[in-house]
């Protein structure tokens, strides 16, 4: 059955984190569900919950993410998830949810993640509407800090959005959710579903995409964090956004100062060769004149 093919794969990837040092977090070998006590469920998405959760031994507080076959079988992102924990396991990086590991049982999948203490961006940035320059500037200068050493690593992410940033407890990003995360260059196979909004031309195109994706959706989210919805929101159905993003018709308003302007404006570029670069982005005049009072404040409440 689909049910014992997908076990089977989930096998092979089952490799132990060999090399790791201990102090990066447990490094268990076999895990089951017996090895955790399960806390408050922090959250849920379309196909899983994420609950709390305290491993027995060692005390050590994770995020457990259960997945049901079932679900993943019917609407065919068994392969995702397979790329999801193939990926996030081997990434190591402030800015980057970590996934300690996987395990299974007879109905369900367990991603063992990082807790992340102040939660969903997404929560945060609906209560204040938007963000002060001062945060949306840090809050961008870590995507691009995570997004440089992904794509150095020739992972591309594709579905950056506020819905999947999390929060440290610290309040730094963590980016998550890798599900559609894939090695540049890509074609996409599997059918978009949800929003348009982050999505950049030659991908709504349906054309080949390369890390560059990553870079019109650092552009999108740094509209939003400042104007507090995107820029070509989803209003009146896909086939008008498709129309706005292959068009870039971008309005951007004029409280947004000039020199955010001109970072949003350098990202949202059709053709991908033309966006800044990840190394201009943290350089970038916008970026760099907040800097020392992030990192100031930073050293004081640490
Ligand atoms: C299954 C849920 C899901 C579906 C799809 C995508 C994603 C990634 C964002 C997820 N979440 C996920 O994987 N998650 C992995 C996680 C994770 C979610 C998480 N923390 C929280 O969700 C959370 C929520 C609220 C919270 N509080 C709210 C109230 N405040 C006053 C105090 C703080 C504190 C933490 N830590 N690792």
């Amino acid at each position: 059955t689909s049910n014992s093919k997908f076990n089977s794969s989930l096998r092979k990837i089952e490799e132990p984190i060999a090399g790791v040092p201990s102090s990066a977090g447990p490094q268990w070998r076999e895990f089951h569900i017996g090895m955790f006590e399960i806390g408050k469920p922090l959250g849920k998405g379309k196909f899983g919950r994420v609950y709390l959760a305290k491993e027995k031994k060692t005390g050590f507080i994770v995020a457990l993410k259960t997945l049901h076959k079932s679900e993943l079988v019917q609407s065919k992102i068994e392969k995702q998830v397979r790329r999801e924990i193939e990926i996030q396991s081997n990434l190591r990086h402030k800015n980057i949810l970590r996934l300690y590991g996987h395990f299974h049982d007879e109905k369900r999948i367990y991603l063992i993640l990082e807790f992340a203490g102040r939660g969903e961006l997404y929560q945060h940035l609906r209560r204040a509407k938007r963000f002060s320059e001062e945060v949306a500037s840090k809050y961008i200068f870590q995507m691009a800090n995570a997004l440089s050493y992904l794509h150095k690593k020739h992972v591309i992410h594709r579905d950056i959005k506020p819905e999947n940033i999390l929060l440290g407890i610290d309040g730094e990003i963590k980016l998550s959710d890798f599900g559609w995360s894939v090695h540049a260059p890509s074609n996409r196979r599997t059918t978009l579903c949800g929003t348009l909004d982050y999505l950049p031309p030659e991908m709504v195109e349906g054309k080949e995409h390369t890390e560059k994706v990553d870079l019109w959706s650092l552009g999108v989210l740094t509209y939003e964090f400042l104007v507090g919805a995107p820029p070509f929101e989803d209003m009146s159905g896909h086939s008008a956004t498709y129309k706005r993003i292959a068009k870039v018709d971008l309005k951007i308003p004029s409280f947004v100062p000039p020199d955010a302007r001109d970072l949003i404006s350098r990202l949202l570029q059709h053709n991908p060769e033309k966006r800044m670069s990840l190394e201009q982005v943290m350089r970038h005049p916008w970026i760099v004149k907040y800097k020392d009072s992030w990192t100031r404040k930073s050293s004081e409440s640490s």
